[in-house]
């Protein structure tokens, strides 16, 4: 098993069958997808802490991904997809009628395995979404820039340089500088798909401590493969096996002492 003592967020964990609504960011409920007559998720029902990192783990193919991009809907984009169920937002259903899927995503940001900076300057990356929503003050954007920059762990190193082409930098802080695109617009959730799965052991590091921080402001979910950075990252763990959720509590337990057979033997290495 994984030696979580040493590595795991220090965070108190909460009792996930007990929160409150204040300590719930999303509710998932009974939910099922399918792509096409496949079924990728089946039956999943979570609740989802505020201002922790929670972390999705399992074998490829398992539908990690598919349920995290059904946080923010991005399996609108994938025709066929078919999704029954709900997921509560501020206790709303955001596959209800009349939800604004634009709106949704802002409120829930998202960042992907392979950093996507836009062909512009590290500011014009920064302050991207922003602009979409009108903002065009000065002295707004420059705040905004700087803060979020801070806030990805950025700053120090492209402060001198924020009109050139973000293509510059190096992969590890092109992921950050989408981190910070993300949270420019200030999102409630943040969702991170195998974040580091593209970056050297150093930027990986520094994206991990960096997730450390993101959970003071917002609540994170993370797709990993890799079980020692769920262990390390996460306060709570979902094991999920063939579209199911096998398991879901705090991360030191779901390491130490699984309560199901199928969670040991990946977390032991039988499978995946
Ligand atoms: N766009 C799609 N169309 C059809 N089937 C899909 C699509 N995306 C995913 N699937 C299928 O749904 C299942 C879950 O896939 P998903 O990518 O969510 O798994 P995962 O656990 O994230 O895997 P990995 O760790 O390999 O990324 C798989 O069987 C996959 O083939």
């Amino acid at each position: 098993m994984i030696n979580v003592a040493t590595t795991m967020s220090q965070d108190a964990t909460l009792d996930l069958g007990k929160l409150t609504d204040k300590q719930t960011a999303l509710k998932v409920r009974d939910l099922n997808l399918f792509y096409g007559a496949k079924q990728a998720l089946f039956n999943v029902d979570m609740n989802i802490a505020k201002g922790q990192v929670t972390a999705f783990i399992g074998p490829s193919g398992c539908g990690k991904s598919t349920l995290l991009r059904c946080i923010n809907r991005m399996n609108d984009l994938v025709e066929n997809c078919r999704i029954e169920g709900e997921i509560l937002l501020h206790d709303q259903n955001i596959y209800g009628k009349g939800v604004d899927v634009a709106a949704l995503r802002r409120q829930v940001g998202m960042v992907f395995q392979r950093p996507n900076p836009f062909p512009k300057s590290i500011y014009e990356n920064v302050v991207y979404g922003l602009r979409l929503q009108g903002i065009n003050d000065r002295r707004r954007l420059d705040e905004a820039v700087e803060r979020s920059l801070r806030g990805a762990a950025l700053w120090d190193e492209v402060k001198d340089r924020l009109h050139e082409n973000a293509f510059g930098l190096s992969g590890g802080q092109q992921q950050r500088l989408v981190i910070a695109r993300a949270i420019a617009i200030e999102p409630e959730v943040l969702l991170l798909d195998e974040p580091t799965s593209a970056l050297d052991p150093i930027s990986t590091l520094v994206i991990e401590e960096l997730i450390s921080t993101l959970k003071e402001q917002f609540t994170v979910v993370i797709v990993t493969h890799n079980m020692q950075q769920a262990a390390r990252v996460s306060d709570h763990t979902a094991f999920m096996y063939m579209g199911e959720l096998i398991e879901y509590t705090d991360t030191n337990t779901l390491f130490t002492t699984p309560a199901k057979k199928k969670t040991e033997d990946y977390i032991t290495g039988r499978y995946g």
